[in-house]
Parts: structure tokens; C-alpha cells; sequence
């Protein structure tokens, strides 16, 4: 579960990049964050996630708060950066075990997760290579196996699907499905309208820091005409002015 209570944030003191953020994600959901580019996506996960300070307000996972409980809220998520431009200079498997080091996950099951998620992303015979030496698809999914290694109960994806082929793509939409049936929480960012609507339990809009619409798709939908596509609704919601 994720809670954000009246959260806001703004850099070097300008306009609020996230405006009083107010929302619970629960165990059991597929969440989806969805906004125009400069919404506010990014930022609100740097908060979430304990990358960047929060300015008012506060966050919690699993009800530790992520600023003065910050360790165990930390281990109780797992976490896919935007850009997967990192540990450019590790081997797949240098940078998996480096994870696993981490959250200190024994070396048998850090084994047999890691031949799991490499068989689903088709990753086994890459392991072996430079991060530096992988496609973006690659980066990303070994991004993704990083942050599942521990097993975490909330997942938080920052745009996970862009960059993944199609097996790889329709694979981490089965294994966020399966999180959440578990009643664990998965909490991503996305521009794929057709991904929210076909595997988000609940999406919440952002459009210039502030949220203005949250609802099943059916409740969204039902504030509209039902026959509209969530393409137009989505245009419509966050037109600016
Ligand atoms: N480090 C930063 N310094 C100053 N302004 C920033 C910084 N990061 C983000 N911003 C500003 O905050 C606002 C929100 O940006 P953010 O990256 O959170 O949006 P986003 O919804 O993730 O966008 P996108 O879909 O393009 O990734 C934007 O106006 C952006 O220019």
C-alpha cells in the first residue's frame, strides 16, 4: 500500500512541479499513473522513492514513512528507474548479484529468481555481457530483474514497458497482474493508454502537478461519454488552456 498525503514539491523555488499530491494505492491494484510529459510523473517517484526530499507533505509504503522510516520503507519496494542507463561498466550478472548483495538475498534463491526472470525476458545469454554493451530493452530488463530480485511488496515502475519488445513487454504485464492478485501493490507511470486500459485496476491523471481525475476506468469513463476513447478523454482532461 502507498499513501500520499498533501505532497507538493517544487525546484529552486519555481511553479510546483507536484501540487498537493493526495492518494492511496492498495495492496491488490494495478495503478496507473498517467500525465502529459512535465506532469509531474518522474518527480512524484523520485519522492516515493526517497530520491528527492519532499517539500510538504508525506509518503508512506507499507506504512513506513519514506522520510523519517526510510530504511524499511526502502526495502519493502522495488524500484524501475526512467532510464536504465545505469552501471553502464557491470556485467548483467555483476550488477544482479550487486542487488542481491543489497537486500541480502540468499545466494540459492537470488540463483533461482535470477534464472526465472531471465528465462521470461530472454536474458540468459546476455548475463554474462557489459550493461554498456546491451539495446535499451536489454538495460531495461535487466532493470527490472534488479529491482524483483528481493521480492519486494510494492512495486514502483517509472515508464517499465518503454523500450521492451513485445514477449518482454506482454511477460512484465503478466508478472505486474500476478503481483497485485497476490494483494501486493504495483504502482507505474506510463504514456500506453492501451496499456491502462487493458491491465490497470485504477489510474490516477496528473496535468501540471495536480491530479484531476482518479477512478476505475468505468468510473472515468462514466464522467465522459462512455463511448469515448480514453485517448480522447485523456486529450480532453489535460488540454491546456
Ligand atoms: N531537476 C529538475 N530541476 C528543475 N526542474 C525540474 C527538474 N526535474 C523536473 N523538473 C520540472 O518539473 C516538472 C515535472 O517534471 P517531471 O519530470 O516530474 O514530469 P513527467 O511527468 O515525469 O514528464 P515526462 O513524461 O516528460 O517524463 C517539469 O516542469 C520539469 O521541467
Amino acid at each position: 500500500m502507498i499513501t500520499f498525503s498533501h505532497v507538493t514539491k517544487s525546484y529552486n523555488g519555481k511553479r510546483k512541479a507536484v501540487d498537493d499530491l493526495h492518494l492511496t494505492v492498495n495492496g491488490g491494484e494495478v495503478f496507473g499513473f498517467l500525465g502529459p510529459n512535465g506532469a509531474g510523473k518522474t518527480t512524484t517517484i523520485k519522492m516515493l522513492t526517497g530520491i528527492t526530499d519532499i517539500d510538504e507533505g508525506s509518503i508512506e509504503i507499507n506504512g513506513y514513512n519514506i522520510t523519517s522510516d526510510s530504511m524499511k520503507a526502502k526495502r519493502s519496494f522495488g524500484y524501475v528507474p526512467d532510464s536504465p542507463d545505469m552501471f553502464l561498466r557491470l556485467k548483467g550478472l555483476e550488477y544482479l548479484n550487486f542487488m542481491g548483495d543489497i537486500y541480502k538475498v540468499p545466494k540459492s534463491l537470488r540463483q533461482e529468481r535470477i534464472s526465472s526472470l531471465a528465462s521470461a525476458f530472454d536474458l540468459e545469454s546476455a548475463l554474462g555481457d557489459h550493461i554498456q554493451s546491451y539495446s535499451h530493452g536489454m538495460r531495461q530488463k535487466v532493470m527490472v530483474m534488479g529491482a524483483l530480485l528481493h521480492d519486494p511488496d510494492v512495486w514502483i515502475l517509472d515508464e517499465p514497458l518503454t523500450g521492451l519488445d513485445p514477449k518482454a513487454a506482454f511477460e512484465l504485464k503478466k508478472m505486474m497482474r500476478d503481483h497485485a492478485n497476490k494483494g501486493k501493490t504495483v504502482f507505474f507511470s506510463t504514456h500506453g493508454l492501451d496499456v491502462v486500459e487493458k491491465l490497470c485496476d485504477r489510474v490516477a491523471i496528473i496535468n501540471k502537478g495536480q491530479i484531476v481525475l482518479t477512478g476505475t476506468m468505468d468510473e472515468i469513463k462514466g464522467n465522459f461519454h462512455q463511448d469515448d476513447s480514453l485517448e480522447k478523454l485523456f486529450l480532453e482532461i489535460t488540454k491546456n488552456e
